[in-house]
């Protein structure tokens, strides 16, 4: 095994204490605490999880978590009213509305009916169009968290080919655009891509977010080519019991012999997630409130 481990666990501690310590100085300076309302709809075990350490992370970084579960089969009209309220309120500086939502309700309704400025996810369209055309924006958490990996790994990417392996609303696009942003040259692949190996096989940098259980393996990656895996595929549980093992979207231990550097699964991406989440809740916070924004949580 060559490649550098990018421990995205120990970064993203490090960028919630960032996240904390300007927190504890928006309340001792401005009497602010800012404020983060999670909306759960339906009782996905995997989903409460994660909505239960999300909370827990809001917390200790200082912020108010306010957790909204509603019965699976909470009317779209329901939905609304209750987003409307979140709108409203000022203590609530961001809002995040966990996907995916039971089939019966319209995702792109529900996400364009929050408030853009108090948008964590960055999903809404006027978010996507910001982002696109350059402006200030709420940019999606997962990409923020790779982008902060790579620059904090490479310094400057400018001029580097960037492969992102996935198309999706919520890594890939915005994955896209954020490295264009910084200068790379970009290609998205995805399921349709012709000879992807060798599409991959040019990259200096490899963003994997398909949602393919090990789809990437060593054999595709340039030597020295830094690799985020943003995959959590939870494999079937082996004969002995448990859980089932949860791998990424890359064959890690094949891609590690040829990678220069290479993010783990778990301990790479997913926690940069809620790390940016709480960033983003705390830019949402300083701009509503017209306060300078934290350096080095932003795009
Ligand atoms: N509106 C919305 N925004 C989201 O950001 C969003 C969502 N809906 N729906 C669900 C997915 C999933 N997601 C994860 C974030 C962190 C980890 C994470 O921290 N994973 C740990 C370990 C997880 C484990 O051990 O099970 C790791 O990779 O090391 C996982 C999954 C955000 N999501």
């Amino acid at each position: 095994m060559t490649a550098t481990i990018i421990d995205g666990k120990a970064f993203a501690a490090e960028v919630r204490g960032r996240v904390g310590e300007h927190v504890a100085r928006l309340k001792e300076e401005n009497g602010i605490t800012p404020g983060l309302a999670v909306v759960l709809v339906g009782e996905d075990p995997a989903s409460e999880v994660y909505v239960r350490s999300k909370g827990r992370q809001t917390i200790e970084s200082g912020m108010n978590s306010y957790e909204h579960k509603l019965p699976a089969d909470t009317s779209e009209a329901d939905l609304l009213a209750l987003i409307d309220r979140l709108n409203a309120d000022p203590a609530v500086n961001g809002i995040l509305v966990q996907l995916p939502l039971p089939g019966h309700l319209n995702e792109d309704l529900v996400i364009n009916a929050i408030d853009p400025a108090k948008d964590v996810d960055g999903f809404h369209i006027s978010n996507v169009g910001l982002l696109a055309t350059g402006q200030k924006a709420m940019v999606p958490c997962t990409p923020l968290g790779c982008l902060m990996l790579l620059r904090e790994h490479h310094g400057s990417l400018s001029g580097l080919n960037a492969v992102v392996i996935g198309r999706s609303n919520i890594v890939g696009k915005p994955m896209a655009q954020l490295l264009l942003r910084d200068s790379c040259t970009v290609t998205v692949a995805h399921s349709r891509t012709r000879d992807i190996e060798a599409v991959v096989r040019g990259a200096d940098i490899v963003v994997a977010a398909v949602g393919r259980a090990e789809m990437v393996t060593g054999d595709w990656i340039k030597p020295g080519a830094t690799v985020i895996d943003v995959g959590i595929n939870r494999l079937p549980p082996a004969e002995e019991g448990g859980k089932g093992r949860l791998v990424g979207d890359v064959e890690f231990e094949s891609a590690a012999e040829v990678a220069g550097a290479i993010t783990p699964v778990p301990g790479g991406v997913g926690p940069m997630t809620i790390a940016c989440l709480l960033a983003n809740t705390l830019t949402a916070t300083c701009r509503a409130h017209g306060l300078a924004e934290p350096e080095g949580l932003t795009a």
